[in-house]
């Protein structure tokens, strides 16, 4: 089933929403640190965990079926508040603030804490993979030319330390349906982690741009997401 979703709401109903969930997922992240650090005793612990239960049946009184998906309204805001870099109300994500510029850059600045961690004090390669993957895909589209991501390759110069981070990326070159893009992750040091990639339109999206174009007379079809 396509997690594609077409909303009729309004950007006054998108920020009164930003400004609920971001919070509450801002909030979770904040409790998944202290997880990892506190050092209170057995009983502080059991009864921490009763109030968490009890706090996640509230919210799984009424719940969306599946993933939140990516959702647009009718002046094509995009919302992927699901997704695991970036989305606003996944407290799993970081979440990145990626800027882009139109000739295919991105770049965020972000903290990554405890929550991170692979070797001692460092991040895990994977979770540089995970973002390296999210910025190269969002300077792809930010060029006009996303894509799913066919095939990543990174390369690990030192260990990432965990805390204030920097992420760029920018297209290389274009050919057909596959977009290169690379990037970076680095310290106040310099670059940590070198990415390359292709992103490829898949062949079903070809033909739904090909329709949505059609239908809407050569209109462009959305490619902003938050
Ligand atoms: C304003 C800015 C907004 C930004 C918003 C965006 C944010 C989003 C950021 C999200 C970021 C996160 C993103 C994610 O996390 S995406 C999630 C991770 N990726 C996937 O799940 C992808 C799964 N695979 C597929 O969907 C398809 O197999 C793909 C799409 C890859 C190909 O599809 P399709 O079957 O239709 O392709 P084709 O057979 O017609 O081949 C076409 C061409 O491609 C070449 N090829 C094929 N496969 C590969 C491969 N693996 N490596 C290298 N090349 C490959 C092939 O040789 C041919 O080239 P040529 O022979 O013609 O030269």
């Amino acid at each position: 089933m396509s997690r594609y979703v077409q909303e009729d709401v309004s950007s006054e109903e998108i920020e009164r929403q930003r400004a609920l969930y971001g919070p509450l997922a801002q909030s979770v992240r904040e409790l998944a640190d202290a997880v990892i650090r506190t050092e209170v005793d057995d009983a502080e612990i059991a009864a921490a965990r009763a109030g968490i239960e009890a706090i996640t049946e509230r919210l799984r009184e009424r719940q969306i079926a599946g993933s939140y998906g990516v959702r647009f309204n009718a002046a094509g805001e995009g919302r992927a508040w699901g997704n695991a870099v970036v989305g606003t109300r996944n407290p799993v994500a970081p979440p990145l603030k990626v800027h882009h510029d139109s000739s295919g850059r991105a770049w965020a600045e972000f903290h990554l804490g405890a929550a991170y961690e692979g070797p001692p004090g460092l991040v895990h390669g994977g979770v540089s993979a995970l973002i390296l993957d999210q910025m190269l895909g969002e300077a792809a589209g930010a060029g006009g030319k996303p894509g799913m991501t066919g095939t990543l390759t990174l390369r690990y110069r030192r260990g990432t330390p965990l805390g204030e981070l920097r992420a760029e990326a920018h297209i290389d070159r274009v050919e057909g349906v596959k977009t290169y893009a690379v990037g970076h992750v680095a310290d106040a040091e310099g670059v940590t982690v070198e990415a390359e990639g292709v992103f490829i339109l898949p062949k079903w999206a070809c033909r739904a741009l090909e329709k949505q174009a059609r239908e809407q007379q050569d209109e462009p079809p959305p490619t902003r997401f938050e």
